[in-house]
């Protein structure tokens, strides 16, 4: 069996708090001495192994799958805040609710969603500024809540939507900022643990606003159930599943999924949003390329429309091996098991890096380039076994097709109506859950 070398105790204890601050420097560093695989052990009994590695990879998330569990920090940590919906749990009442879920994410589905998706994509770009530093994040991170909002309460039957979005907006987003806090900084949690001295930047204060959420979601749910409107949304389809044995999910467990939707489909989009606006400003061959796609935005079949678009789509294909905004994840071995010639210990943590994967110099022609090219169709079927920007195998993400329609949608009505130019010429980040933008600033003129 080979040997995993692992980096010393207290060499990795000597860089923790710029491993807090951004650990991918730290990473690198070590795949770079040690090769794509390397273990840490933060204190005793704890094992965390660290992989770029494209089998190992496949093995643990696709063909042992049933091997490996996601870990506590997703069940656990961000479950405590978003209840226990697909993201966040694991075994059989998982695989129960994906069945039932997936369906409203296939092509089918999502292609009744499009007009909703066009209006609000439409209605965000149009607050953009002209001539300004504008950082894109605030616009995409708006913009993509939005459409996961609208996609599953369409306008029909709800009271002061808009009001109640926004307010939906800020209660998850300060949920997700106080478990940030939680997990970076976790010998503050004593002070965060008590309402009175740390108020609203407390953890019983984020859990309270969480139940404020779950009472706005609950009655949108009765309102829809007593109302004799179908307006075909999300929040339609899933009300219409059904499980195996033929009964309907629960609210409470809808509530979950809701709020786990609206985490797991917002910030990521708007994290790839804002490194594909900045990439192609800092390529404008680029966008001379796109902008004759977009003459595809006319087709009344918006879904064949945006089909018609391949070039678009490589963009944003690029920009997530680039920038892919989930850009690790873990898991934990079940039982002992081997992969070729690794030993994996039963209980041992197993994190996979996206990000590193997507750039390895032995797998990507000149991997730090923006070569959107390198995903044209025939391409682009050589990079399955190491381009993972959802995941892979049957936890991979619901929804992909839905993230990537949106994606090229929105990249294609902001190149319809601006011409974008960058303000700095390096691209920053800031690696918190997800992969976020950091000053991506842009400047926009109409056309
Ligand atoms: C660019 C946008 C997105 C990216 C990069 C992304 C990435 C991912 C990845 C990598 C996973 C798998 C995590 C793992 O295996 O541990 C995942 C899971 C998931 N994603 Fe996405 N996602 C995006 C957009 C969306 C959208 C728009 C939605 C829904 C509206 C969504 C809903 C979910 C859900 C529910 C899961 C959990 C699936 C399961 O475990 O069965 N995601 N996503």
């Amino acid at each position: 069996m080979k040997q995993i070398e692992q980096v010393p105790t207290l060499t990795f204890l000597a860089k923790s708090r710029q491993i807090y601050k951004d650990p991918l420097p730290f990473h690198r560093e070590n795949f770079k001495k040690y090769g794509n695989t390397f273990k840490i052990s933060p204190k005793p009994g704890l094992l965390i192994h660290f992989t770029c590695d494209e089998k190992l990879t496949q093995h643990i998330l696709q063909k042992n799958q049933k091997n490996f569990n996601k870990s506590t920090l997703q069940t656990e940590d961000l479950g405590k805040y978003i209840g226990h919906g697909l993201l966040t749990e694991n075994g059989e009442k998982w695989r129960a609710n994906r069945k039932l879920i997936q369906p409203a994410f296939y092509k089918k589905s999502i292609s009744s969603l499009m007009n909703v998706m066009d209006e609000v994509i439409q209605e965000e770009i149009g607050k953009i500024k002209e001539d300004v530093a504008t950082d894109v994040y605030e616009i995409f991170n708006d913009l993509a809540f939005k459409v996961v909002a609208r996609s599953l309460f369409d306008f029909a039957d709800i009271d002061n939507l808009d009001s109640k979005i926004s307010r939906l907006q800020y209660i998850t987003e300060k949920a997700q900022k106080t478990l940030i806090k939680e997990l970076r900084i976790p010998w503050m949690k004593w002070y965060f643990d008590r309402e009175w001295l740390s108020g609203k930047k407390s953890i019983p204060h984020s859990l309270s606003l969480i139940e404020e959420a779950r009472e706005i979601l609950r009655n949108i749910i009765n309102n829809r159930r007593s109302g004799n409107k179908e307006p075909g949304d999300l929040l339609d389809m899933l009300l219409h599943s059904t499980y195996e044995d033929g009964s309907h999910m629960e609210d409470d467990q809808l509530i979950d999924e809701i709020l786990v939707l609206f985490i797991a489909g917002h910030e990521t989009t708007a994290n790839a949003l804002s490194f594909a606006a900045q990439l192609l400003a800092q390529h404008p061959e680029t966008i001379t390329k796109a902008t004759q796609e977009l003459q595809h935005l006319e087709n009344e079949n918006l879904m064949e429309g945006l089909m018609s678009m391949p070039y678009i789509k490589q963009c944003v294909e690029e920009t997530l091996r680039l920038y892919p905004p989930a850009y690790v994840t873990d898991r934990v071995a079940l039982e002992a098991d081997s992969c070729e010639d690794v030993e994996i210990e039963k209980g041992s943590i197993w994190l996979v890096s996206f990000y590193e994967m997507h750039r390895r110099q032995d797998l990507w022609e000149r991997p730090e380039e923006f070569i959107p090219e390198r995903f044209e169709k025939e391409k682009a079927k050589s990079y399955r076994d190491f381009y993972f920007p959802f995941g892979a195998g049957p936890r991979m993400c619901v929804g992909n097709n839905f993230a990537i329609f949106e994606m090229v949608l929105t990249s294609a009505r902001l190149l319809e109506r601006f011409e974008v130019k960058p303000v700095h010429d390096t691209i920053d980040y800031h690696p918190l859950i997800t992969l976020k933008p950091r000053n991506a600033q842009l400047i926009f003129k109409r056309k």
